[in-house]
């Protein structure tokens, strides 16, 4: 589907046609765009206008309609008569779906529209007006409707007047909802209700409806389906938007939210592993670990080998802390090594006469898999991440099945302690924060980093089981 957009250009680019390439190609469409004038504006505001002349505009247009198919077009900014003028005479020439966004301002509150009444004679072609609470009042001269029913009322006079649809748009409203309706002269076609994100990075969200609508319109040729989808669409990336940090203003939405995972990365790290974690919880070893049916030389391998491991793996968290960023993660993840040879070793040594020197090769796999993940620190603390989790997770299950003659009573304590949930919180809070700072290669890198050690876990878990491997030297 080829989509064009008839709009400004937003240099910080999250409105205009910069939020308009980026929301059709979110939504499977093929994206161009004719500028009908250059802004200077960040996420504070708008500092300068340039707008194109008509006749240039007009070559634009022409450029693209001559060759390419269209099969629908987006209109935001339009900056002034002249090139109001130039859109509307090329538009006598192409019959694609209008989806119009009466740009007057912007988010910020400034003008991209010197005249207003030079939109009315552009109105009559849309297909459908996109116009948000300021911009309906004064495409009907009338004054800003006070409540929701008084705008879906006058959606319902555009749409008559126009002959088009109207999707009435309620993100000026106060309150928790953020409602929106289609509107034909006839009444009220669909109203869509969503929660109301607590967020002050909303910058371009009607370019993105807007765009987004005529996109899915072209894929499905149903208004009522594009619109629910495009409302669907938006939230979830208004719901993304404090994810990107971009400017100190109100940022932009985040429109591929869907291509880099949901809206908690770790929460989609964790659904992904959800295989690993079933294989987990139906191994030999946990299960009997559980009814406390666990051989004991079964578990005495399992502790010989953690053992092991642990005296790597607190290497690996003191290189991890020397790595860390800032002062609060150097401090995390010393105390999580000193944790661990000051308490969970202890442990281990309570159970062994003496420690094993000969690592499995499972062990080994593991570790070297830990120390490979070392080039930068957020694929190390990703690579950290699953020995916290799982074993937090693993640990509230074996704790409920603990009681007073439990063999193994005291491990099965361990990992179900309140200072265990905290650690692994604040664990899972570090990677999601060097996440969100991460490049999408060295979010990639991380993400497999993180599912490599949860393997590396159920391998673990398994060994004193399934595949006592050992090298020869070690
Ligand atoms: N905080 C929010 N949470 C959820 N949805 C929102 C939020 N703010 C705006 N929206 C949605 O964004 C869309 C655009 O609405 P709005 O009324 O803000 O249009 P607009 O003023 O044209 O946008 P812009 O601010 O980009 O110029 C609507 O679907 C609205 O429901
Ligand atoms: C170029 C451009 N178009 C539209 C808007 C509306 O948000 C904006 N801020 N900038």
């Amino acid at each position: 589907m080829n989509i064009l957009s008839i709009a400004g250009s937003d240099p910080s680019g999250g409105a205009g046609i910069q939020a308009d390439l980026k929301a059709i190609a979110a939504n499977g469409g093929y994206g161009m765009c004719v500028i009908t004038a250059l802004t200077a504006q960040n996420t504070h505001g708008v500092s300068g206008v340039q707008a194109i002349s008509g006749d240039f505009v007009l070559t634009q247009l022409e450029a693209v309609s001559t060759d390419i198919r269209i099969d629908a077009i987006k209109i935001g900014m339009l900056a002034n008569a002249e090139v109001i003028r130039a859109v509307t005479s090329w538009l006598e020439t192409v019959d694609a779906p209008v989806v119009l966004d009466p740009v007057m301002v912007a988010t910020s509150g400034d003008r991209l529209l010197d005249d207003e009444s030079a939109l009315d004679s552009l109105l009559d072609r849309a297909t459908v007006i996109t116009p948000n609470l300021l911009e309906l009042a004064s495409l009907l001269r009338e004054p800003v409707a006070p409540s929701w029913d008084e705008a879906l009322r006058q959606a319902q006079r555009l749409a008559a007047k126009h002959d088009t649809l109207v999707l009435a748009k309620g993100g000026h409203l106060a309150g928790a909802d953020c409602p929106d309706a289609l509107v034909s002269a006839g009444g009220v076609q669909l109203e869509l209700h969503g929660a109301r994100h607590a967020t002050r990075n909303t910058h371009g969200t009607g370019c993105t409806l807007s765009s987004t609508l005529a996109t899915r319109f072209a894929a499905t040729g149903d208004w009522i389906a594009a619109l629910e989808q495009s409302k669907s669409y938006l939230s979830k990336a208004i719901a993304a938007a404090d994810q990107l940090q971009v400017g100190s203003g109100h940022g932009p939405v985040n429109h591929f939210i869907d291509f880099f995972g949901t809206a908690d990365p770790m929460g989609d790290w964790w659904q992904k592993i959800q295989p690993i974690r079933e294989e987990i919880d139906q191994l030999d070893f946990i299960t009997r670990l559980s009814e406390g049916t666990l051989d004991r030389e079964d578990f005495h391998y399992y502790i010989a080998q953690d053992a092991l491991y642990l005296l790597r793996y607190a290497k690996v968290l003191s290189l991890a802390s020397s790595m860390a960023p800032d002062l609060g993660a150097q401090r995390f993840w010393s105390r999580g090594a000193n944790g661990i040879l000051d308490g969970e070793l202890q442990l281990h040594g309570s159970y062994l006469d003496e420690f094993a020197d000969t690592p499995s090769a499972i062990t080994l796999n593991y570790t070297n898999h830990l120390a490979a993940s070392q080039e930068s620190y957020g694929e190390l603390i990703a690579a950290i991440l699953p020995c916290y989790w799982l074993y937090q997770d693993i640990g509230k299950r074996l704790a409920a099945a603990n009681h007073a003659e439990h063999p193994y009573r005291q491990w099965l304590e361990t990992y179900a302690s309140e200072e265990f949930d905290s650690a692994t919180e604040q664990a899972i809070e570090m990677v999601r924060q060097a996440f969100e700072q991460a490049d999408p290669q060295l979010r990639a890198r991380m993400e497999a980093a993180f599912i490599r050690s949860a393997e590396h876990e159920r391998s673990f878990f398994a060994q004193a089981h399934e595949n006592r491997v050992d090298f020869s030297t070690a």
